[in-house]
């Protein structure tokens, strides 16, 4: 790489790249100015015409909406980079494609293929470019540019690394973290840029050591997944799953800063529609859940609410009543009987029936009551045809014994009852679980009723809610029309207001009253796509990616697969940082019972987030708990040596305002062991805001901190930190991995060994 240019040349080249850009800010302004006129048009065209024109409009609507917004979300650093080739020819690379009125090229969208070699040219191999130009911009301004002029001769084998745009790279990375991830378009290297351009089709797992950039790969791989694949994608959608909302948020704006709205992020907790789980198992019982045995467990606790009374089935129904003071009183009764043989045959032929639980509940209904209108015929003497015993089931339904009895015998179930019930009621977990759990196992399960979900209870609603299936009783269907009903009223009193707006406003020429409506409502015709994928459990996405991949459990991965019948999969994660019991050891053996060997790897080798001497400690704490895993290098240096102080001599709260008054404007996470958690959050009630994102100094345990990074951290008691479960060491080679700049380990006596980097120093802040 050569820094080129005197002073002169810098200035007249940062002129000349300015008459450019400003010419690409007024084609953007221009480009946009269009499409809001386009879509006003749209909108003005009204919602009235046939259901396909109606639909057709409210897509052409959409894309001109999703242009609109993208083209809005580029404003800032919308041209940052610049190839020449030896040909002469010039491209300038942007966030976003734009053509002049010729539609000749102006702006080549980043995730073109004509933009590849911006991204993939090394001094070793710069493939057809002679120089590759970073622009600097600030509010349209451009404030600088720095070139790398390729010339191999005079490259040494250590700067052949693959890194690219070194100085920009590293202007980046020492920015202060503001609580957010941003997106990094223009300084994407080129082992990332293989994964982001990955194919499509099949499971992709990026493998990576701690902040090698393995989430914003995967989240530009989303972005351009929907350039390269838009027709697909746009109709399936793209889910993001992150291990918890803290995580969503941190991850969330930067698709839309990459103009893509289009993709529904969940956490593993919140994947289950209307469960959102955040409760954590204990270590016996999340192994126990996220064990594959318990999809037949899970399976058996259905077929055992399937049954047959142990003799014949009796159901006493009212005969004769009389109103006695206005109440009505049952004053004969007759008792049916149905042969203990038949009740068996009928829930055989519903089970043969292969279907979901509650859908198969209507054909058991069916057989029980026609057997129960057979034998009140007989008893009453009165020869029945098909359809007066169809007329005397029905009348059977309305009576309340006849309903509990073949409620009790196979009852309407929703996923939260079966489970729930399961897990609080030893009389149905031991005949579900006893063929594939020891007692040992089973008794790592119980737990009160109506306990708080778990992030371990999720795959088990999952799996469930495929068992029972879709809610077909009597009483889901007159929930369903009477919800119709009510969406007839809400829809009138929605025209009405749309009348009086449209009045008001004067816009009866624009639009009628029906269109305005349809625009202020969510008919579901003009919802997204990931609006819609985001509540329907069974949607199948077009492509699925999971961070922090390492800690699902063998359930949580059927879960997920469910949700991806393609199998077309990016899988994040680093297997030397599992901590959950039930997490990952494999990704082979993960991914193997889904996907075969139909899955490839990338591995990510560079440590954009941690500095050198940091990632020194952090790699003995790997070298002492996984030997045969290899930490990844770090691009940079720090500014400051880590260090550890002992606990008697500190005042941790001092501790943490001088750490922060260090770091400016960043922010400070204090990592804590999980027993030790509240306590130290106490010493910090400031922190205890809405967001920890948005806190300047916040308090986590390993596990919430997983994935996020911060300026500043203090890792608190390491030792119990180690200790505090079977992953201890996986979890403290995970907390100290989070620092941007500064590690500051609070130890109380002694420093586990393999700390002795750190070599303890006098607290800087002493007790008071
Ligand atoms: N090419 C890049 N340009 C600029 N910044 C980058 C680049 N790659 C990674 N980073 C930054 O490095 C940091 C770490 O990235 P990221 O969180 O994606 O790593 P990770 O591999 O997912 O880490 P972990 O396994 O610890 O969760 C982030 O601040 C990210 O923005």
């Amino acid at each position: 790489m050569k820094q080129c240019q005197s002073e002169t040349a810098r200035v007249e080249a940062l002129e000349a790249e300015q008459t450019y850009v400003s010419r690409l800010y007024r084609r953007l302004d221009v480009t946009r100015e269009r499409t809001e006129r386009t879509l006003r048009e749209v909108f003005a065209r009204g919602g009235t015409g046939t259901r396909q024109a109606v639909v057709e409009r409210e897509i052409t609507a959409a894309e001109h909406a999703r242009r609109l917004a993208q083209l809005s979300a580029v404003e800032r650093g919308l041209c940052f980079g610049r190839i020449d080739d030896a040909d002469g020819e010039t491209l300038y690379i942007g966030r976003v494609g734009l053509r002049d009125d010729d539609h000749e090229s102006m702006l080549v969208d980043w995730r073109a293929s004509a933009a590849r070699p911006f991204y993939v040219a090394t001094p070793g191999d710069p493939g057809p470019l002679v120089r590759r130009r970073h622009i600097h911009t600030r509010d349209r301004q451009v404030v600088g540019i720095d070139d790398e002029v390729f010339d191999l001769d005079r490259m040494s084998e250590r700067d052949r690394r693959t890194l690219v745009g070194e100085a920009a790279l590293l202007a980046t990375l020492r920015r202060g973290r503001t609580g957010r991830m941003g997106e990094v378009v223009a300084t994407i290297q080129t082992e990332q840029d293989r994964v982001i351009r990955s194919g499509l089709p099949g499971a992709l797992v990026v493998q990576g050591g701690p902040g090698t950039g393995k989430t914003v790969a995967a989240l530009h791989r989303a972005a351009y997944l929907l350039y390269a694949h838009r027709a697909t994608l746009e109709r399936r959608g793209v889910l993001v799953i992150g291990p918890n909302a803290t995580f969503s948020r941190y991850i969330g704006h930067v698709l839309p800063s990459l103009g893509e709205t289009e993709v529904v992020l969940s956490s593993l907790g919140e994947l289950y529609p209307g469960v959102c789980a955040t409760a954590e198992d204990g270590p016996a019982a999340a192994v126990v859940k996220g064990d594959p045995r318990m999809a037949k467990v899970v399976e058996a606790a259905v077929r055992d609410r399937q049954r047959v009374p142990y003799g014949d089935l009796e159901v006493a129904i009212p005969v004769r009543t009389s109103l006695r003071g206005g109440v009505e009183v049952v004053v004969e009764e007759m008792t049916l009987r149905v042969d203990h043989e038949v009740c068996r045959r009928a829930r055989d032929r519903a089970r043969g029936l292969r279907r979901p639980h509650n859908a198969a509940r209507r054909l058991f209904l069916t057989e029980m009551l026609g057997a129960l209108a057979r034998d009140e015929a007989d008893r009453l003497d009165r020869p029945m045809d098909a359809a007066d015993l169809r007329y005397a089931a029905r009348g059977l339904w309305q009576h309340r014994s006849v309903r509990d009895a073949l409620d009790a015998l196979w009852p309407e179930l929703t996923p939260q009852l079966l489970i729930d019930e399961l897990l609080s009621d030893g009389d149905r977990l031991r005949p579900a679980a006893s063929p594939y759990l020891s007692e040992e196992e089973s008794g790592a399960l119980a737990r009160p009723r109506t306990s708080p979900w778990t992030l371990g209870d999720v795959p088990l609603l999952d799996e469930a809610a495929e068992l029972l299936g879709e809610d077909e009783t009597a009483a889901a269907v007159a929930h369903r029309s009477a919800e119709r009903r009510r969406r007839a009223e809400e829809r009138a009193e929605e025209e009405l207001y749309a009348r009086e707006v449209m009045t008001v406003n004067e816009l009866g020429d624009v639009m009628d009253v029906a269109a305005f409506a349809d625009r202020n409502r969510d008919t579901g015709a003009h919802l997204t796509t990931a609006d819609r994928a985001a509540r329907d459990r069974r949607w199948a996405y077009g492509h699925v990616i999971v961070d922090e991949a390492q800690e699902l459990s063998a359930m949580a991965w059927r879960m997920v697969m469910r949700r991806v019948p393609t199998r077309s999969l990016t899988v994040v994660g680093d297997i030397a940082q599992t901590g959950s019991a039930a997490g990952a050891r494999s990704w082979g053996e993960m991914l193997e019972p889904h996907v075969g060997g139909r899955w490839r790897e990338e591995r990510l080798l560079v440590n954009y987030r941690t500095p050198a001497e940091i990632m020194d400690v952090a790699a003995d704490v790997l070298k002492a708990v996984m030997p045969e895993q290899s930490p990844p290098e770090s691009v940079r240096y720090g500014d400051t040596p880590p260090r550890a102080v002992p606990a008697s001599e500190t005042d941790l709260r001092g501790l943490a305002e001088s750490e922060w008054a260090a770091i400016g404007d960043g922010r400070l996470a204090v990592i804590a062991p999980d027993a030790r958690h509240a306590e130290i959050a106490a010493l910090f009630p400031d922190s205890d805001g809405d967001d920890p994102l948005d806190a300047p100094v916040a308090v986590f345990t390993v596990r919430s901190s997983k994935g996020l990074e911060f300026d500043a951290v203090v890792v608190v008691d390491p030792g119990a930190i180690l200790r505090q479960s079977a992953k201890g060491g996986q979890d403290l080679y995970v907390a100290i991995t989070r620092a941007t700049r500064r590690l500051t380990v609070v130890y109380e006596d002694p420093l586990p060994e393999m700390l002795s980097k750190l070599t303890p120093r006098m607290a800087c802040v002493m007790k008071a």
